[in-house]
C-alpha cells in the first residue's frame, strides 16, 4: 500500500470509530420495564412518563436511529433537524444503520445547506421549540447535539431576521473568527441557543446527549450550548463584535436586541433539571487512527486533539515537523540544522498557543524514534481562515496546500530533507464536508507544487484567492481531493502525516 493509501484508511478509521449510532451505544441503555430508567454513561434518570426526543447538528440522524432502537416503545415523538441532502447521501453510501426505520415516530427535517441556516432549518426550530414548550414534569426530553448543530437550529430573537443573523455570523467567520468567539455571539441572538433550549424545556428532565467537534470539549459553545448553562454576557458578545470592527455596522433589529439583553450570563439560573453528557470527541477518532497506524507498522505519535490558530501558521508548524523528521531519517538528527528547525517549531508553537500541547516533550519523544520505522503524526482540531480572496475552499484544503507549497520551499533549500524522504499530508473534515465544497479535505506531497506547476496552475496565485478546492479540483484530474460524501459524524478535522526513508534503488 502506498502512504497515500495509508493516510485514507487512517482516516477512514478514525470516522469509522466515531460513527454516532456506536457512540449512542457505547453511552446509553435502557433498564426495567415496570419503572424503566434511561442509563447514561452510569447516571439513572426515570422515565415517569413519556419520552421525547429532539436533535440537531450533522450526527444526528445515526445517533437517532439509534436512539430510537433503545428506546423502543418509550418513545412517544420526535423531530430531527440534519443537514440537507443527507439521508440521501447516507443511503447511496450503503449506511442504512444510519437511517431511520420506515414507520419512525422521529421526524426528520433537512436544511442549513453549506452549514447556513435557511428556512427549512428554521421551520425546523420551530417545531423542536413548540415540542419542548409543551412539556410537564413528568416528562423526559432526550436531547442530541453535534457539530453543526447552530446553523440547523436558528431562532433568533425578534425583530432579528434569519438573514440579518446569517450575515453578520458570515462576516464574523470569514474574518477569522473562531468558533468559540461566532457561538457567543449567536447565543446572544438566539432564542434557543445558550440554555434557551433547557429553559423552554422546564420542567421536563433534560439529558442531552452530546458529540464534541470543539476543542476541549466545551458545552456551553458546542452547538452554542442550546441545554447549557451560558458563562458569557452581552459584553462577551459587544466585545467580539468591537474586535472584528462590526460595532457601527449592525442592522438595526441586532441593535435593539443588544441592548435589550440581560447582562448577566446564563449560568446563575436553575438549570438543575439538565443534564449534559459528552459522548465522543476527536481524541476517540485519533486514539483509533492511532492504533491502526501502529498495526501497518509506523511509529505514531498524537501532536494534539486541539490544533488551532490561523491556517498559515498551522501550515508552517507542520512544515517544519516534517523537515524534522526527514533529518532524523537522514542522520542529521542532531546539530545545528535540527536544533534551528527545533527553535522555529517552538516559538510557532508559542503563537499559536494551542491548548494542552506540550512541544517540547513532544519533539523530545520524536527525537528518540529510531529512523528504523516510518513515522506516523497525527492531529486533529480546527484551523482558522481569513478569507481574502472569492475562490472557493475550505480550511483543510488550503493547509494541505499551504503544506503543500511549505514543503516545495524547504526541497529547494541547500539541505533538503524532504527530498530524501517520502512523505504524504492529509487533512479533511471529519464531517466529510470542508467548508462549502463537496470535498472532505485534500492530500499533499513535496512534489504536487512543481508538478502543477508543469500543468499550468500557479499555487500562490490559487492561495491569494482562497482557492484550494479549484486547485484541487484541476490538478491530476481532482487526484489530490479527498471526497467521502457527508459522513454522518461530526468531530472537527484531522491531520496524518505519513513520512518514510525513501528507498535507494
Ligand atoms: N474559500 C475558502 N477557503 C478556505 N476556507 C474557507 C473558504 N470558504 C469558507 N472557508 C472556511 O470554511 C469554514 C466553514 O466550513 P464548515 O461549514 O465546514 O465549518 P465547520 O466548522 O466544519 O462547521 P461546524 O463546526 O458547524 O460543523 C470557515 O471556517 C471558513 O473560514
Ligand atoms: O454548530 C456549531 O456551532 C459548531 O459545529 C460547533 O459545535
Amino acid at each position: 500500500m502506498s502512504l497515500r493509501e495509508h493516510a485514507l484508511f487512517l482516516f477512514r478509521s478514525a470516522v469509522g470509530t466515531v460513527q454516532p449510532a456506536l457512540m449512542l451505544q457505547r453511552a446509553v441503555k435502557l433498564q426495567g420495564d415496570g419503572c424503566p430508567q434511561l442509563l447514561v454513561k452510569g447516571r439513572a434518570f426515570p422515565v415517569k412518563r413519556d419520552l421525547y426526543l429532539v436533535g440537531f447538528g450533522k450526527a444526528v440522524l445515526g445517533m437517532a436511529a439509534a436512539a430510537e432502537e433503545i428506546l423502543g416503545d418509550h418513545l412517544v415523538r420526535g423531530i430531527i433537524n440534519v443537514p440537507l441532502g443527507i439521508q440521501e447521501s447516507l443511503q447511496r453510501a450503503g449506511m442504512r444503520e444510519m437511517l431511520l426505520k420506515p414507520h419512525s415516530k422521529i421526524q426528520v427535517i433537512e436544511g442549513a445547506k453549506n452549514n447556513l441556516p435557511d428556512p427549512a432549518a428554521l421551520k425546523g426550530a420551530v417545531a423542536i421549540q413548540e415540542l419542548a414548550e409543551g412539556l410537564t414534569a413528568d416528562d423526559l426530553l432526550l436531547v442530541l447535539i453535534s457539530g453543526g448543530g447552530s446553523a440547523l437550529l436558528p431562532a433568533p430573537i425578534p425583530p432579528i431576521l434569519l438573514e440579518e443573523k446569517e450575515k453578520l455570523t458570515k462576516m464574523l467567520a470569514s474574518q477569522g473568527a473562531d468558533i468559540r468567539e461566532l457561538n457567543i455571539v449567536r447565543k446572544t441572538l438566539s432564542l434557543l441557543k445558550g440554555g434557551g433550549l433547557a429553559r423552554l424545556a422546564h420542567p421536563a428532565q433534560v439529558v442531552s446527549l452530546i458529540l464534541s467537534d470543539v476543542i476541549g470539549d466545551p458545552l456551553d459553545i458546542i452547538a452554542s450550548g442550546p441545554t447549557a448553562a451560558s458563562s458569557h454576557s452581552v459584553q462577551d458578545c459587544l466585545q467580539i463584535l468591537t474586535k472584528y470592527n462590526l460595532l457601527h455596522n449592525l442592522p438595526k433589529s441586532v441593535e435593539t436586541v443588544l441592548s435589550s439583553s440581560p447582562t448577566k450570563p446564563t449560568a446563575s439560573e436553575d438549570y438543575s433539571h439538565v443534564c449534559n453528557i459528552i459522548i465522543g470527541s476527536n481524541t476517540l477518532a485519533l486514539d483509533e487512527a492511532k492504533r491502526q497506524a501502529e498495526g501497518l507498522g509506523y511509529a505514531t505519535l498524537i501532536l494534539s486533539t486541539a490544533i488551532c490558530g490561523e491556517v498559515g501558521h498551522v501550515a508552517m508548524l507542520y512544515c517544519q515537523l516534517i523537515q524534522l523528521v526527514c533529518l532524523g531519517f537522514a542522520s542529521l538528527g542532531e546539530g545545528p540544522l535540527s536544533d534551528a528547525v527545533r527553535g522555529n517549531l517552538l516559538q510557532l508553537a508559542a503563537e499559536l498557543a494551542i491548548p494542552g500541547l506540550n512541544l517540547a516533550e513532544f519533539l523530545q519523544t520524536l527525537r528518540e524514534l529510531g529512523p528504523e520505522r516510518p513515522v506516523c503524526i497525527l492531529a486533529g482540531g480546527e484551523t482558522t481562515v481569513q478569507l481574502q480572496g472569492s475562490g472557493k475552499g475550505g480550511r483543510n484544503q488550503e493547509l494541505a496546500l499551504r503544506v503543500g507549497l511549505g514543503l516545495h520551499r524547504a526541497q529547494a533549500t541547500e539541505v533538503s530533507p524532504p527530498g530524501r524522504c517520502e512523505i504524504v499530508f492529509l487533512s479533511a473534515g471529519t464531517d466529510g464536508q470542508d467548508g462549502p465544497t463537496e470535498a472532505a479535505g485534500a492530500f499533499c506531497s513535496p512534489q504536487m507544487v512543481a508538478e502543477a506547476l508543469r500543468e499550468g496552475l500557479d499555487v500562490e496565485a490559487f492561495l491569494r484567492n482562497n482557492d484550494s478546492y479549484t486547485f484541487f479540483s484541476q490538478f491530476q484530474g481532482g487526484h489530490h481531493l479527498l471526497v467521502t460524501g457527508l459522513t454522518g459524524t461530526n468531530v472537527m478535522d484531522i491531520q496524518a502525516i505519513l513520512i518514510r526513508a525513501m528507498k535507494r534503488s
